[in-house]
């Protein structure tokens, strides 16, 4: 039978530090996209549209890391990553290095769908996004003052790269269970800030930035990418689900092995099929939201969860109103 905890979604906006000034832009950020997936699951439409709706509108928020809002590369051009999986086929699509698309989560999961690949890169992935009518926008289109003024501060001779990496970080990322018990991923991303051209990171990686079976759960992962590979994050933790561990459990235990083996710092939203949740990191924020029973439940630092009505908008984020 399915568990009356269903449907769920759980939306993050990136592990990292968020300026004060942007913590409220996050906050809502993550609000509104859990908000609209969980219309879309209550509505008994499937976790994958779910996700996908909630990373869009992440993507056309200025305020994270994909998207309008990418981080730009040394060369001050946009290169995004994407990736969804559907866990009850195990299909998964995902797109790298792509610079002319507004929404690579919805071009992932056209590979997934309308392709025998699993994920396209760079000039192919633009030429297959014309090929199904995707229309493309010019780069600059994605490029923020934001996104310039700390490419360029990074570029400074003083500047101190890894700080700066470990700051906003604002990648996205989406898991969801259905009224039918189906569960889907999505995570969506800019990359890391001043990256080297061609650079691809842990997100369009199955198993690192996202993973989605309908046996065990879903994971979307955020965080320094070359360490989440190397622990291959999302799937680490569904292992841990597999060994009995709870989705909060084995969400801290995949991050503390990641921080003990390898110094990295990160951030996760997790799904099992019976609808328990739980949104980690170990970074110092990470602006999450789940939605489920009609109750929006939000936070941005370690150890807060703020509850409320999901039909009262004008409550939303409270503690973060500037
Ligand atoms: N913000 C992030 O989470 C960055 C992403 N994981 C990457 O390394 O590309």
């Amino acid at each position: 039978m399915l568990s009356d905890m269903l449907p769920v979604v759980v939306v993050h906006g990136g592990a990292g530090f968020v300026p004060r000034q942007r913590s409220e832009l996050s906050v809502s950020g993550v609000c509104s996209a859990a908000g609209s997936a969980y219309g879309i699951l209550k509505g008994g439409g499937s976790s994958m549209d779910a996700v996908v709706n909630a990373v869009t509108l992440l993507e056309n928020n200025p305020a994270f890391n994909a998207g309008i809002g990418s981080v730009l590369n040394v060369r001050g051009d946009i290169e995004m990553d994407a990736l969804v999986m559907d866990g009850k086929t195990l299909a998964s699509g995902a797109v790298s290095a792509v610079r002319n698309i507004a929404n690579p989560t919805q071009l992932a999961r056209l590979v997934m769908e309308k392709t025998s690949h699993a994920c396209l890169t760079a000039e192919g992935a633009s030429q297959f996004a014309r090929a199904m009518g995707i229309p493309e926008v010019p780069v600059e289109s994605l490029i923020t003052d934001y996104s310039r003024m700390r490419w360029q501060k990074n570029l400074a001779a003083d500047a101190n790269p890894v700080e700066c990496q470990m700051g906003k970080m604002g990648t996205v990322g989406a898991v969801a269970v259905d009224t039918e018990g189906n569960i889907a991923c999505a995570t969506s991303t800019g990359g890391m800030l001043n990256k080297m051209v061609g650079r691809v990171g842990d997100t369009p990686c199955i198993g690192s930035g996202g993973y989605a079976d309908n046996n065990i759960g879903a994971v979307s992962t955020t965080g320094h990418g070359e360490t989440i590979m190397k622990v291959t994050l999302a799937r680490l933790i569904l292992f841990n689900m597999e060994k009995g561990q709870s989705v909060e459990a084995a969400s801290d235990s995949g991050l503390a092995l990641m921080k003990s083996r390898v110094d990295g710092l990160g951030g996760v939203i997790t799904v099992d099929p019976q609808g328990h949740w739980a949104a980690r990191f170990s970074s110092l924020q990470m602006a999450w939201a789940a939605a489920q029973s009609d109750t929006l439940h939000y936070g941005l630092y370690t150890g807060e969860h703020f509850t409320q009505n999901i039909d009262d908008p004008e409550s939303h984020y409270p503690k973060y109103k500037a």
